[in-house]
């Protein structure tokens, strides 16, 4: 069969050699015309596919059964009422609600507030029919406006409320937002606009609040919203909860069903200690007037500090044995065994200065807050683990702002529990620490609904800038862009700021209840504005657990443990490395203009710093996995407003590849079923060679066109692979010993790359599927990332595939070459339009394409695209797009593909339902650690279901 310029098209070509290094010749490239290559693209087909339809799926954490959460009255349905889920039209649920709640303490005011998202979602014809396909409406979803937006964490001094006051009213917070499209400057100020607050200053500073921004404050009890807000987090944010023990930070997964009861003691000002039975089932239990405001206090008194964070950054230079009297001074050097007190153990904090003739300022300052800080933590941790005693509680979680995701603090606290209750009890810190009375504030607003988001419906981002607004005030994105540009611009100026390491304590433990000095390893400590470990909640309501999950709880995406340093510095070097080349695709998929440039320049430091600063804290941002690193590079280069780096790259690569389908398709066809199926599979595995993520790929390209280097590819397809089942997939395809398997009903195909990876790839592994009359759905990002290709450009790449099919069999070169071949073209070439038209995939584009007028074959089996729900080159099952989640519910057969979405994520997923795993290596260590092979070794795994 002749290939592309006559050359067998798949046979084995003996000149891999030459066509790999030798083939980049003028001549090569103007024959094809398809090097591969950086593009200058200024067209500016920006796809924008984010946000969507809310479904709530009626899965809920808790409902406080007294909180009305709807207006409900005069409700009507809309539309087909026969339908399953019909719009409900609720013409009294009015929109007027505040996106701000306050929680204004003693020292600090923390605010948490609402944006919504900018809705830039079309409804485009894809998404109608698979909505309409697999039932899902925009019905159910909760007419709540809290749906689909996103939650922002901010605090100021309370001495400095006049900062805070204008920062709301230069958002309009007290007016629904300033980036809501509802709200309207022209709008007259709502004269009963009202916003929840809670703390000692929502009565206090109440009459201030409204001569300011005109707005009541309705107030709400401090202990209730610490509760709520504690008993949110630690349900709906993953990596909420962790332990710190001798500077070792772990992350602890909560079940959600034993949660309960659990004490909780909130570190402000002063000290509430909370035992905590269930939702809104809460007592009091203890406090203590010794708490974060006698550290600052007592502590600016005695060093003459001008901040909280200095005097912290003090404790970390000092050295406590300087004026705390241990147990060896008065042993004269030597333990307390007998009742198991090491020589270091502090006997009495202070007591060295009542020998001493000194005086304060013989002290220096730095001891005196280290001091100061171990008396006032140890002592909380003990008081805290004497409570939970009292009531046979176990688990101790730690809020408020005193800890101030401080090492030292933590481990000091950690220490008291673990001594005192000999292990029994632990303690447990909270990421969102201080800011429990604020969202819990914000819960209270009855028409929220913010307690029926799970874990799932959230996803927690680290946009840059964030924490930098203003100097002084903390917390939200800065909101225009040019704005963000030009802080990361005086940053580089500033110099290390944002990277400087937040200090780690080493293991300085006795285990006798001593406690050595925390030996510093930065000399600062992270300035207030950069320690970002809290990032910006999106309330995403249409997500949901991949329902083909075998065991969702025991799920972990991430296949690689980034806890291992060498690990964690290789790929921060990798993507480092990246940087340079990546930063050139953005730039010129934006037409190469001076803006461009200058967002390029400032996402490449927004990048670094967010490396660096990982570097430094690993878990700073949660638990770190490699797919998080991944996204958060896509997710920064959104931020920049890059949208799509390699749209170029991936269109020229489309179009190559396209060119070549048809005599692909051709060559198949003409095999029997299992050489064809083994040919299919070679093929996906040697077209997955185009990732633009990879460095050795991208080297790669250099050397010859795409055609070159997917026939170079494909002729070192030796099997065995490096894992290698595929005789039992072909035996699960084809059967054995006579006997024919019944074809899979549903098959979801995770598609990877653009180019040869979708076109020659696993469109023909899909055409095949659909042959056997399994229905197939295409399953792709709902965001570009990297060359992969999204589920907005597929149906018109299926289009195209169809297309080119179909002039084959008006190919009369080809047919007078083969004659037999007639048949077999006009029974097969059909199959990928025949398929996309059911699945809805040709309304548009096909329309006047078809040649022989056939339209509408209704009972041929359906080929479709659905969104993942991610913008990522990896995929975390527990969060994908309803339209995943509802064409899983019949599929039997799973096929990931790619690096990213097999291996790095997913690769020792279970499923329910048959899975094949599909990708090539494309980088020298994964393929040591993971397969014990070498760079391009290639991974066919098959896994029966579960
Ligand atoms: N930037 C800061 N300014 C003042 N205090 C801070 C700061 N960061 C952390 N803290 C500590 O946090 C405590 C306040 O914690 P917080 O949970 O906000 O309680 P409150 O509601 O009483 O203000 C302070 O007493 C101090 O120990
Ligand atoms: C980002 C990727 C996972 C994409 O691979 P794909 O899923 O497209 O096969 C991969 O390119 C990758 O891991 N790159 C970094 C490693 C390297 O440059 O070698
Ligand atoms: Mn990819």
């Amino acid at each position: 069969m002749a290939g592309l310029n006559g050359e067998p098209f798949l046979g084995i070509d003996d000149n891999i050699e030459k066509l790999q290094y030798n083939n980049n010749s003028k001549e090569a490239i103007d024959k094809e015309g398809l090097v591969v290559g950086i593009g200058e693209d200024s067209s500016n087909n920006k796809n924008n596919n984010q946000g969507g339809e809310k479904d709530m799926a009626g899965n809920s954490i808790h409902r406080s059964g007294s909180r009305p959460q709807l207006d409900l009255s005069k409700a009507e349905i809309q539309g087909n009422s026969e339908e399953r889920d019909p719009t409900i039209l609720l013409p009294n649920q009015t929109d007027d609600i505040s996106h701000l709640a306050l929680d204004i303490g003693g020292s600090l005011i923390k605010l948490v507030y609402f944006s919504r998202h900018e809705d830039h979602s079309v409804d485009d014809k894809r998404k109608k029919t698979v909505k309409e396909r697999f039932g899902i409406s925009n019905g159910n979803r909760r007419n709540f406006p809290i749906l689909g937006g996103r939650l922002h964490f901010v605090k100021f001094e309370t001495s400095k409320l006049n900062e805070c006051l204008d920062f709301i009213s230069s958002k309009q917070l007290h007016r629904g937002g300033i980036d809501s499209h509802h709200w309207n400057s022209e709008a007259p100020a709502n004269e009963n606009a009202v916003i929840k607050a809670t703390g000692g200053g929502a009565y206090k500073f109440a009459d201030l609040f409204k001569e300011r921004l005109g707005v009541s404050i309705d107030k709400e009890d401090e202990m209730d919203c610490l509760v709520a807000g504690a008993n949110f987090l630690l349900k709906a944010i993953r990596h909420e909860a962790f332990t710190h023990m001798e500077g070792h930070k772990e992350f602890v997964q909560i079940d959600h069903n034993d949660l309960f009861p659990y004490l909780l003691v909130n570190i402000g000002s002063g000290v509430s200690i909370i035992k905590v039975d269930g939702d809104g089932k809460f007592q009091r239990v203890s406090g203590t007037n010794v708490g974060g405001g006698t550290y600052w206090g007592l502590g600016r008194l005695l060093t003459k500090c001008k901040s909280f964070d200095e005097l912290l950054e003090l404790s970390q230079r000092g050295n406590n044995r300087t004026i705390d009297m241990l147990v060896g001074d008065i042993y004269g050097g030597m333990d307390y065994s007998k009742i198991g007190l090491s020589a270091s153990t502090i006997a009495s904090s202070f007591g060295k200065a009542i020998s001493d003739k000194k005086e304060l300022q013989d002290y220096r300052p730095e001891d005196i807050s280290l001091s100061l800080l171990r008396m006032i933590s140890y002592n909380i941790g003990q008081i805290s683990y004497l409570n939970a005693l009292r009531f046979g509680l176990k688990r101790i979680f730690f809020g408020g702002f005193f800890i101030r995701g401080h090492a030292y603090t933590m481990d000091t606290i950690s220490f008291a529990v673990h001594f005192w209750s000999k292990g029994e009890a632990q303690a447990m810190f909270l990421r969102h620490e201080g800011f429990l009375g604020a969202v819990g504030a914000f819960m209270s607003y009855q028409k929220h609904g913010l307690d029926d988001l799970m874990v799932h419906h959230l996803v927690e981002r680290f946009p840059m800038g964030a924490p930098y607004t203003g100097g002084k005030i903390h917390g939200p994105p800065l909101g225009d862009l040019n704005e963000k540009i030009s802080w990361m611009e005086k940053f580089v100026l500033k110099g290390t700021e944002i990277t400087a390491p937040v200090p780690m304590a080493p293991p300085g433990t006795t285990g006798l209840g001593g406690f050595e000095v925390p030996s510093s390893r930065g000399a600062t400590l992270r300035s207030d504005a950069s320690a970002l470990n809290v990032g910006v909640l999106h309330l995403v309501p249409t997500l949901e657990v991949f329902p083909l999950l075998a065991d969702p709880k025991m799920y972990e995406p991430n296949t690689i443990d980034l806890s291992d340093h060498k690990e964690l510095e290789y790929w921060f070097t990798v993507l480092s490395e990246h940087l340079p080349d990546l930063v050139d695709k953005a730039v010129a998929s934006e037409g190469g203009t001076d803006d461009a440039k200058r967002r390029g320049d400032a996402f490449a430091r927004a990048f670094s710093a967010h490396l660096a600063r990982l570097m430094e804290e690993p878990a700073a941002y949660g638990k770190l996995g490699l797919a998080n690193l991944l996204e958060l590079r896509e997710e920064c280069l959104r931020e920049f407003q890059f949208l799509d780096a390699y749209r170029s790259i991936k269109q020229r690569e489309n179009e190559a590849s396209l060119a070549v389908l048809p005599d692909l398709l051709l060559e198949l066809d003409h095999m029997d079923e299992e050489t064809r199926l083994l040919t299919l599979i070679e093929g996906v595995l040697a077209a997955n060679i185009f990732d633009w993520g990879s460095r050795a790929c991208v080297d790669l390209y250099h050397k010859g066109t795409i055609i070159e280097i997917y026939r170079m590819s494909r002729n070192k397809m030796q099997r065995p692979w490096r894992v290698d089942d595929f005789d039992l997939f072909k035996e699960q395809m084809l059967g054995s010993e006579g006997k024919k398997p019944r074809p899979h009903k549903r098959a979801l195909l995770f598609v990877d790359n653009s180019g040869a990876d979708i076109v020659l790839g696993m469109l023909p592994l899909a055409r095949e599927l659909l042959r056997r009359g399994t229905e197939v759905v295409l399953v792709a990002n709902s965001l570009p990332a990297l060359n992969d290709v999204t589920a907005m450009e597929l149906p018109d790449i299926v289009a195209e595939a169809a297309k080119v099919c179909l002039s084959l069999q008006f190919h009369t070169n080809l047919l007078y070459l083969i004659p037999k071949m007639e048949v077999l073209v006009s029974q097969h070439c059909d199959i990928l339009r025949r398929a996309a038209e059911a699945g809805g995939l040709l309304v548009d584009a096909m329309n006047n394409n078809t040649l022989d007028g056939s339209r509408g074959n209704s009972s041929s089996v359906p080929l479709m695209v659905v969104e993942n729900g991610c913008g990522s080159p990896c995929i975390d099952l527990r969060q994908v797009s309803s339209e995943l989640a509802a064409a899983a519910k019949h599929a039997d057969l799973v096929i990931l593909e790619g690096m990213g979405r097999a291996l790095h994520t997913n690769f020792n997923a279970r499923f329910k339902c048959e899975a094949l795993k599909l990708a090539m290596v494309k980088n020298q260590r994964l393929a040591e650690k993971l397969i014990k092979g070498k760079i391009y070794d290639c991974v066919c795994r098959y896994e029966p279901a579960t």
